[in-house]
């Protein structure tokens, strides 16, 4: 019988570089969500890709966050740290021709680290002239040497059966560590509150994105077939609550409408979906609060 591969693929990078839009295109479902604001990624998620004879497990990272002090950021980082320490290999995701200090810092994570490390160069669709990206890889491999590089465009889908075949080779050989079919470990409430998540981030602006959790209270089955689900937005000030609700509710309206319609086509099913915005003050400093969110706190502080 011919051996299986199988084993934890860590993805790190700076927030918005990519990491989110990756595994899903890699995994082939919408596991996380993507938006274009740094910071939306918080959990440790896996997305996991099983083929014939290898499985695949991706542990998308929050992006690792410079000089954060809060409690929120304190665990973004520690969670980011564990999933690298636990990983069979890392990929390293840099944004093509844009190299930043928060670049500089997860490269400081990785030093040291023994795991085989891949660099891979995210967005090259947005490099007018390709001949440029040859000297910023080059750059990139003096400053850490690595298993292999792969320029490529999660959006688009090049260069991805490359980055497959690259971790083809490099996990061990292994049993396949989850069922088959499962493309990740988080519950089906887990990702419908990512989905409202995602939709109220593209419709705030420049405001307070971050402060903001979402979560399942009800999911009844109704009479009519459908499903009947409440969730409530947790914002951290009462400021905060007045925002996300908008002019007479019209933001609320608007997300919850965008939502019911999202979660419908994820869910296959109708939906009647109820939004309530709650203040919980100072959640993102407090760490019992996190927890009781269900955020992964770091073991030891
Ligand atoms: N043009 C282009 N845009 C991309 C590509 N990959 C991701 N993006 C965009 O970049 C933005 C950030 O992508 P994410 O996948 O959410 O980034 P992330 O690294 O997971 O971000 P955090 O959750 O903040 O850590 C989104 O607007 C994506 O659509 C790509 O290959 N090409």
């Amino acid at each position: 019988m011919s051996q299986t591969r199988a084993g934890f693929i860590a993805v790190v990078g700076r927030p918005n570089v990519g990491k989110s839009t990756l595994i899903n295109a890699l995994v082939g479902a919408r596991v996380s969500i993507t938006t274009p604001k740094p910071q939306t990624t918080r959990h440790r998620i896996l997305g996991i890709r099983t083929e014939e004879a290898v499985q695949m497990i991706f542990v998308d990272t929050p992006g690792i966050h410079v000089g954060g002090k809060s409690a929120m950021n304190r665990m973004l980082n520690q969670t980011a740290t564990d999933s690298v320490r636990d990983a069979d290999c890392v990929l390293w995701l840099v944004q093509s021709g844009r190299w930043t200090d928060e670049d500089a810092e997860v490269l400081e994570r990785l030093r040291g680290l023994r795991t085989p490390v891949g660099l891979i160069v995210t967005k090259v669709d947005l490099v007018k002239a390709k001949t440029e990206l040859m000297p910023f890889i080059a750059e990139l491999s003096q400053r850490r040497p690595v298993e292999f590089v792969v320029p490529i465009s999660a959006t688009r889908g090049s260069n991805l059966e490359s980055l497959l075949e690259e971790l083809r080779r490099t996990l061990p050989e292994s049993p396949f560590l989850y069922e088959t079919d499962r493309v990740t470990d988080r519950g089906e409430h887990f990702r419908m509150a990512e989905i409202i998540r995602e939709k109220l981030f593209m419709s705030l602006e420049q405001e307070l994105p971050y402060a903001i959790t979402v979560e399942i209270e009800a999911d009844e089955p109704m009479d009519d077939g459908r499903r009947h689900v409440s969730a409530v937005i947790w914002v951290a000030r009462d400021s905060h609550k007045g925002i996300v609700i908008g002019k007479k509710g019209a933001r609320l309206k608007q997300v919850g409408s965008e939502a019911r319609r999202a979660l419908q086509a994820e869910l296959g099913q109708g939906l009647h979906l109820q939004l309530w915005c709650r203040v919980k003050r100072g959640w993102a400093d407090d760490e019992r609060a996190l927890a009781s969110l269900g955020y992964d706190l770091p073991d030891a502080q």
